[in-house]
């Protein structure tokens, strides 16, 4: 070959090369596009939503300085609010608590309302007031019944903090702010980065009122993450006394997976708060509330039925897209499923876009 051959032989080899560089551009920002992935967190109130999110925030590094000042007051608000509706309750059905008591739990509840209004943190004779209130027969008596006047499960466990919350120094662990209870309104947004991955997190208010706004996530979202509380299968709900909380979150559930939404995105079920779905089991009948339960009332029977629940009347492709977890949101373990879900969630979306 000639001189001048060699030459083209040169060029062409660097035409080639320089297409191989533009292609593995081009991957590389197709890679980095898809490494931004948003998950959308519906289902109705209460299911644990936020608490998935706050697992989220934890698997991230955390909450900054103030973010657990913020806390510190939203445990003593929840204090506050608690011994409020637990109160409340042992007065309106007259359980036995004399009028002397009633009145000293009264300023104590003004008291707590006090420290959360002016941002400070309780005297020690305060907390020893809570502690003997929290422990007296009728508020006891009334915690039994919390699931009839909507007091939140969590309420027992700051009760029996209150000697580590009392401290001035006081430093909310991650048991302690995924136990705090405040109801979604609207729609709160956190961007964080994990495995490498840039998730935007939109975490969604779940009472009725709230889902006219879920509306504006549907059409771009990634993967759905719906949360369903499988112990709230014997439970009203708040905003309407005479619907069953389970029926409404299979309701929910159909309408939302059933219609024309989420074609693409990948659609995961969690059966949430599967600990107090275990205990609950041992006294409470599945029968009673769900007639066409059959089993034993056992949770592995209860939750085998309720997962047929959600599945049945699904169009069968949606059904092999559908990955569903047991969990427990306020256990650090639930950080392993939302690892794997993360995972689902990447592979689903390079598959879509043909890239394995
Ligand atoms: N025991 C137990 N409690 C849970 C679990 N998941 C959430 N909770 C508690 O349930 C309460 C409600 O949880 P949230 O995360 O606020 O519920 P949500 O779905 O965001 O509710 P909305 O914002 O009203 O739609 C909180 O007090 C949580 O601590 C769980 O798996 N087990
Ligand atoms: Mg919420």
């Amino acid at each position: 070959m000639g001189a001048c051959g060699s030459v083209m032989q040169d060029e062409a080899l660097k035409e080639q090369a320089r297409i191989h560089r533009q292609i593995e551009k081009s991957l590389e920002k197709k890679k980095s596009a898809l490494l931004e992935q948003s998950v959308l967190l519906i289902g109705p109130g209460e299911s644990g939503k936020s608490t998935v999110l706050k697992q989220i925030r934890a698997m991230c590094g955390g909450y900054t300085k103030h973010e657990l000042e913020e806390k510190k007051l939203l445990i003593l608000r929840n204090l506050w609010t608690f011994s409020d509706m637990l109160l409340e309750y042992v007065i309106k059905n007259y359980l036995d608590m004399n009028e002397a008591d009633k009145k000293k739990y009264k300023v104590m509840i003004e008291e707590l309302k006090f420290c959360v209004m002016s941002g400070g943190h309780m005297a020690d004779e305060l907390a020893e007031t809570v502690k003997v209130f929290w422990l007296c027969a009728p508020i006891q008596e009334a915690y039994e019944k919390r699931s009839t006047y909507h007091l939140t499960d969590s309420a027992g466990y700051f009760f029996e903090n209150i000697d580590r919350i009392k401290m001035p120094d006081f430093q909310p662990t991650n048991q302690d702010i995924v136990r705090i209870r405040v109801p979604t309104t609207g729609v709160v947004t956190a961007d964080v980065i994990l495995k490498n991955i840039k998730l935007s997190v939109i975490d969604c208010g779940g009472q009725r009122q709230e889902r006219r706004k879920w509306y504006h996530y549907f059409d771009d979202v990634h993967a759905v993450l719906f949360v369903a509380a499988i112990s709230e299968y014997d439970q009203k709900l708040v905003e309407d006394e005479t619907v069953n909380r389970m029926d409404e979150a299979l309701n929910l559930y159909h309408i939302v997976f059933n219609g024309k939404y989420f074609t693409k995105a990948a659609c995961i079920l969690f059966l949430n708060k599967i600990d107090l779905f275990r205990e609950k089991v041992k006294s409470v009948s599945i029968k009673k509330f769900h007639p066409g339960f059959e089993g034993t009332n056992t949770a592995e029977d209860g939750a085998k039925y309720f997962r047929r629940k959600f599945r049945d009347g699904m169009h069968p492709d949606f059904k092999k897209r559908l990955y569903c977890h047991e969990t427990c949101a306020i256990s650090d373990q639930v950080q392993i499923i939302i690892n794997t879900v993360i995972d689902t969630v990447v592979q689903e979306n390079l598959k879509d876009t043909g890239m394995i």
